[in-house]
């Protein structure tokens, strides 16, 4: 009888299985079978027994499987300025406080050891992968390559000198080196990322443009995250900044706009039209009382929304469960309507809505065969999390990121039992200390 039987790396037994795709349906009684980081089946745990042996199975009792979270709005190294600059509106921490202090302390080694804390950050709350703008990408993408993690890379731009690069062309040909170094590498991608309308003119746009157009890359950028963006856009340049991207060519199913707090109608169907996709932060705009986004509006007019936090200085954390509860509450408020972004929604949004954004919906997003195993298990055996009626909504509106107990990246298992796998948390913590130190004077 095993003669027959398929051996295979890994067989995951969880109490709830939510594959988020092809259906929303909530699997009880199935098994996740993993063979060479991927996902070879999703079946009844009586077939799986008679499928497969496997070198590895886990039994997760308790614990609800569901696919890896993805962040898809952050800056990554901004972990080691999370709490620097509080309760102020967004271009007066920009301008007297964040970009001060990153032409001070921004190097290869404060991106290496940000990066750190906030991938261990990251695994710890079930998020699997995200789409990063930040200075030093090279940083970026090595560190979260060698801990195992699954990440966008933002080749980004802005107009004026900082330690990562000093002219457009300096950027951009310091992105393409980032670029070729990690061409077909199973972890790491890459896009462009204007910083933002307010930061980037129109001849670096239009370079971005034509490079993505021909790269067919996603363009990653802050768009209308302020109702002074936009004023200041209209009066200094007669046009609203989506408009003035419009006419450079950027409006495209690769734009990744984040934030989309200011948005007439019309907007919002021009925006589903071209294909854009939405990068919604709602704590971000919280904090930072930048504006609510209209995601429900942008949903029901067909544009397709993920789900980022932010940098930890703005939100002040990279938790997506809490994440996902914020985008579901605020949401309701924006369309005043309580049945707006229900939690099945909402889970799409921080996982198979993020992958079709950045591209990598062949890849990860949801528990489908051929997928790799990028997924997290939430344990919902909890006083917190009990009754139980349904899973969704008790990941959604009750549980916590500490209730996560594992996660898997492409098969491998970076969180055990709440225990970081290939990263050093004494070791982050100290160099978390040292930038204290500094960033403080
Ligand atoms: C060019 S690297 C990224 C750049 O963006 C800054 N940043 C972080 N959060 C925000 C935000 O919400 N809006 C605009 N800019 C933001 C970050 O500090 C870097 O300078
Ligand atoms: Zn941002």
């Amino acid at each position: 009888m095993s003669a027959s039987r398929q051996h295979i790396d890994t067989l995951i037994l969880p109490r709830w299985l939510i594959p988020v795709a092809p259906s929303g349906a909530v699997l009880e009684g199935h098994a996740l079978a993993v063979d060479g980081g991927r996902i070879l089946a999703v079946l009844p745990a009586a077939e799986a027994g008679e499928r497969f042996t496997a070198r590895e199975t886990i039994e997760l009792p308790r614990q609800a499987l569901i696919p890896g979270l993805i962040n898809a709005h952050t800056h990554a190294a901004m972990n080691l300025m999370r709490g620097l600059a509080d309760d102020l509106p967004l271009m007066q921490w920009l301008q007297e406080h964040i970009w001060p202090a990153e032409g001070r302390f921004v190097s290869e080694g404060f991106c290496a050891d940000g990066v750190q804390l906030a991938t261990a950050e990251m695994l710890r709350g079930g998020t699997t992968c995200f789409n990063d703008m930040y200075f030093f990408p090279d940083v970026t993408a090595a560190t979260t390559a060698r801990i195992g993690m699954r990440a966008a890379i933002g080749m980004i731009l802005i107009d004026f000198p900082t330690p990562w690069a000093s002219t457009t062309e300096e950027y951009l040909a310091k992105g393409q080196q980032v670029r070729d170094a990690y061409r077909d590498h199973p972890l790491i991608s890459t896009n462009f990322a204007p910083h933002a309308p307010y930061t980037v003119s129109d001849e670096p746009l239009r370079a971005v443009r034509t490079r993505a157009d021909e790269m067919d890359l996603r363009v990653h950028m802050h768009v209308h995250e302020t109702a002074f963006e936009v004023e200041q856009a209209e009066q200094n340049d007669g046009r609203r900044p989506l408009a003035r991207l419009a006419d450079l060519g950027l409006v495209t199913p690769n734009l990744l706009a984040v934030h989309m707090t200011q948005l007439t109608d019309a907007e919002i169907a021009d925006c589903a039209r071209a294909g854009v996709h939405v990068l919604h932060s709602p704590e971000s705009n919280l904090k930072l009382a930048s504006g609510l986004c209209p995601v429900a509006k942008l949903l029901d007019a067909g544009v397709n929304v993920a789900l980022g936090t932010d940098g930890a200085a703005s939100n002040n954390d990279l938790d997506m469960i809490g994440e996902m509860r914020t985008a579901a509450l605020i949401g309701k408020l924006a369309a005043g309507d309580a049945a707006a972004l229900p939690a099945a929604t909402v889970l799409q949004m921080a996982t198979l809505n993020g992958a079709r954004a950045l591209g990598l919906d062949a890849d990860t997003g949801s528990l489908e065969p051929g997928k790799w195993a990028d997924c997290t298990a939430i344990d919902l055996d909890t006083p917190e999390t009990r009754p139980l009626y349904d899973p969704v909504a008790q990941i959604v509106y009750s549980s916590d990121r500490r209730q996560v107990t594992d996660t898997w990246v492409a098969g491998k298992r970076l969180l055990r039992d709440r225990q970081l796998t290939t990263i050093d948390l004494d070791d982050t913590l100290a160099r978390v200390d040292h930038w204290q130190t500094l960033l403080r004077t």
